[in-house]
């Protein structure tokens, strides 16, 4: 995850050109791209497409027709876990048979045979998201929040360039928000990575993000700096989102 070479850093993290997923009853067609560290909050009406963009993004839905391409490369073929990608999903991240430092350590090996570096590397992405000590807890007995920054910290262990959260402040009371808004800045800065996260309030959106998409029945019809986002008008269901008066 270190910075990327100055040669390369125009390239865009994400281009999505016309990729195209075909479900029996609907058709969605994404076209967008993402800046290197960027922070985007990806918002849209219920089955906008939301989920299903991360899912293009992450290749865990294939597409029809189009391209993905990520840090300029096409994704054509390649399984999700050859990404440089991580997803959160909003729930069932973890594996309840499992200690919250097994969870973790799935992101560095999947058979869980980790060193000591590697120890040390689970231990500190706990302490990161401010859950030192939980290591040898069960999901079950965790918070929803709480759970929600054990799958953060597998993610984070991971060290993709790409993070992508589906909903990661919806379990949360108004104080646990602030504090996931500020681990989120604080890790995109550190780290440099570049963030999309699914919002459906205005507030995160602000604390966190530098761009916001906006998707409609399965096209984004708008990208760009959040300013401007949060300024705009029309169309009319992303005044409805921003609850702008008629
Ligand atoms: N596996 C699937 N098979 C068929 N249709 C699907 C499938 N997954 C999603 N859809 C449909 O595609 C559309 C987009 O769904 P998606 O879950 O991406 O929307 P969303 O914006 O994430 O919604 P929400 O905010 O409610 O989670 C919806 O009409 C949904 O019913």
């Amino acid at each position: 995850m270190s910075d990327p070479s100055a040669a390369h850093r125009h390239v865009p993290a994400i281009r999505l050109a016309a990729a195209t997923v075909q479900y029996e009853q609907k058709r969605l067609v994404f076209d967008c791209t993402v800046p290197q560290g960027a922070r985007v909050a990806v918002t849209g009406p219920s089955g906008a497409g939301k989920s299903t963009l991360f899912n293009v993004i992450a290749g865990f839905q294939p597409i029809r027709s189009g391209t993905v391409e990520i840090f300029g490369k096409d994704m054509q073929g390649r399984e999700p876990a050859a990404r440089p990608v991580s997803i959160v999903f909003q729930e069932n991240n973890l594996f309840t048979h499992l200690t919250v430092g097994q969870n973790v350590g799935l992101g560095l090996d999947p058979s869980l045979r980790l060193d000591a570096a590697e120890r040390d590397r689970v231990e500190a992405a706990l302490a990161r998201v401010g859950l030192g000590g939980y290591r040898d807890r069960m999901p079950g007995l965790l918070s929803g929040g709480e759970r929600q920054r054990v799958a953060l910290a597998r993610a984070f262990v991971r060290r993709r360039p790409i993070l992508l959260l589906d909903e990661p402040f919806a379990a949360l009371d108004p104080a646990m928000r602030a504090e996931m808004a500020t681990l989120l800045l604080d890790l995109q800065a550190e780290t440099g990575i570049t963030l999309l996260f699914i919002s459906h309030q205005v507030d995160d959106i602000r604390r966190v993000a530098d761009r916001a998409m906006f998707i409609d029945d399965g096209v984004i019809v708008m990208e760009g700096p959040v300013e401007g986002f949060l300024a705009a008008r029309e169309p009319p269901a992303l005044a409805d989102f921003l609850g702008v008066p008629d």
